[in-house]
């Protein structure tokens, strides 16, 4: 069921109001407090600017971080400076997330202001969901926005307990586009659908990809896990990544794609090394010739040009997990094959999602990541949407107002 979201409220319903926003600005920051990716701030904008346009009173609330207890380095100050450039107005800042000193700020708040509170898991009641701390948040405001979607796996005070409190309770635009494209593309794609999954470890990605084989035409696999699939199949690895106690998952996994019609795909060919470490001798081999003492860390030339013919049949694409390790410059080439592949074919109107994790950091690194047709800003969450599960800060949310037909 679709959630009622922010663009459903208008000026009539927003002008002088008190706004509980939710966003996610969990971000990286330097030792100097700078901020290294700015890519959650720029994408909590949208949501905060029709509020401000619309005249309403914006309490912006995020974590930062896990901190335990008040710790200054998880403050949320150093968030000011970059929300109030892109906002074009000056962010009022609170020591607090409740409490005298916040309601105060608030008091003096103009329409079309913007408070942001102090880090929500200061408090150890945020994490436990605890009602009274829930109801005190929500105390704050009329109405509120959850945009966090990041953070929406979590049920917590400001992403869950608060709905209890406040009517409306909406989804933001980022929650929604997120939705829209992880949820929605993904179960109604247009065909044909690849996924392409990756990453280090089989046993992080069983749910995704059992899911997956549920709505793709083809399944594209590379990054550690691979090996697993390969020892499955008698394969001999070397001292590669295995997972020895899912080799009998590898094998129904494969046994699963064929009885659904699935085309899975596994690398044939690979770049080994000698040792784990930017500068260790490497070669390209067979899959089936990886000698003992070395280890696959990339996918080969070979794979990447199967890999590229079979993404080229495709209408929609989404991808989680790099291909190798991408971390070390010789060993990216197939993860950043992989990049630029899937902004070529956005190019040409294939839609593309990268759900999360590592594979963003790897499209931002080649430089396509504007070009992509969709990039979560969530990890976690984004995994989770992926494996089919519910996320709790969307669920808590309003429904929709059904469209009368
Ligand atoms: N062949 C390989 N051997 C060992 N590690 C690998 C290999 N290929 C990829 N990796 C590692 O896998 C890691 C990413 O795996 P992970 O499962 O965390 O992916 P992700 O889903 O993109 O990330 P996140 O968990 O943040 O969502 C990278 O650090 C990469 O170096
Ligand atoms: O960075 C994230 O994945 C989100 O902000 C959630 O953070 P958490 O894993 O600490 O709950």
């Amino acid at each position: 069921m679709a959630k009622k979201s922010v663009g459903d409220l208008t000026a009539s319903d927003l002008k002088g109001k008190k706004v509980f926003v939710r966003a996610d600005l969990n971000v990286p920051l330097d030792d100097n407090q700078n901020i290294t990716d700015d890519t959650r701030v720029r994408a909590a904008i949208p949501t905060i600017k029709h509020l401000i346009q619309n005249g309403a009173k914006v309490i912006l609330s995020s974590h930062l971080g896990r901190p335990k207890g008040v710790t200054p380095k998880y403050s949320l100050a150093p968030l000011v400076p970059r929300l109030s450039e892109l906002l074009g107005i000056q962010v009022v800042k609170a020591d607090d997330c409740i409490g005298p000193e916040v309601e105060k700020l608030l008091a003096s708040l103009p329409e079309g202001g913007v408070l942001l509170l102090e880090n929500v898991r200061f408090y150890k009641e945020e994490e436990k969901n605890e009602p009274e701390f829930a109801k005190k948040l929500a105390s704050l405001a009329d109405l509120y926005v959850n945009d966090a979607f990041g953070t929406a796996h979590r049920a917590h005070a400001s992403t869950e307990g608060v709905t209890k409190f406040l009517k409306p309770s909406v989804a933001g635009f980022l929650l929604q586009k997120e939705l829209d494209y992880l949820v929605g593309a993904v179960s109604s794609p247009k065909r044909p659908f690849a996924a392409i999954v990756g990453g280090s470890k089989v046993s992080s990605k069983i749910g995704v990809i059992e899911s997956l084989l549920e709505k793709c035409d083809i399944l594209l696999l590379g990054g550690g896990m691979i090996f697993t699939f390969y020892k499955a199949q008698g394969l001999s690895v070397g001292s590669s990544l295995v997972e020895e106690d899912k080799l009998g998952l590898a094998t129904s996994l494969l046994e699963k794609a064929k009885a659904k019609g699935v085309s899975l795909l596994l690398p044939t060919d690979v770049v080994i090394a000698d040792k784990f470490a930017p500068d260790a001798n490497s070669k390209i081999v067979p899959a089936s010739g990886i000698p003992d003492g070395w280890m696959g860390l990339d996918i080969g030339p070979d794979s990447i040009k199967t890999f590229n013919d079979a993404l080229g049949t495709t209408q929609t694409i989404i991808w989680n997990g790099p291909m190798g390790v991408f971390e070390f410059e010789k060993f990216a080439v197939g993860t950043e094959a992989i990049a630029k592949k899937l902004a070529e074919l956005s190019g040409k109107g294939v839609t593309t999602i990268i759900g999360g994790g590592d594979s963003v950091a790897a499209v931002e690194k080649v430089g396509v990541a504007d070009v992509m047709s969709h990039i979560s800003t969530g990890g976690g969450a984004s995994l989770e949407l992926l494996e089919g599960k519910e996320l709790p800060g969307v669920l808590a949310l309003d429904e929709a107002t059904p469209v009368a037909v």
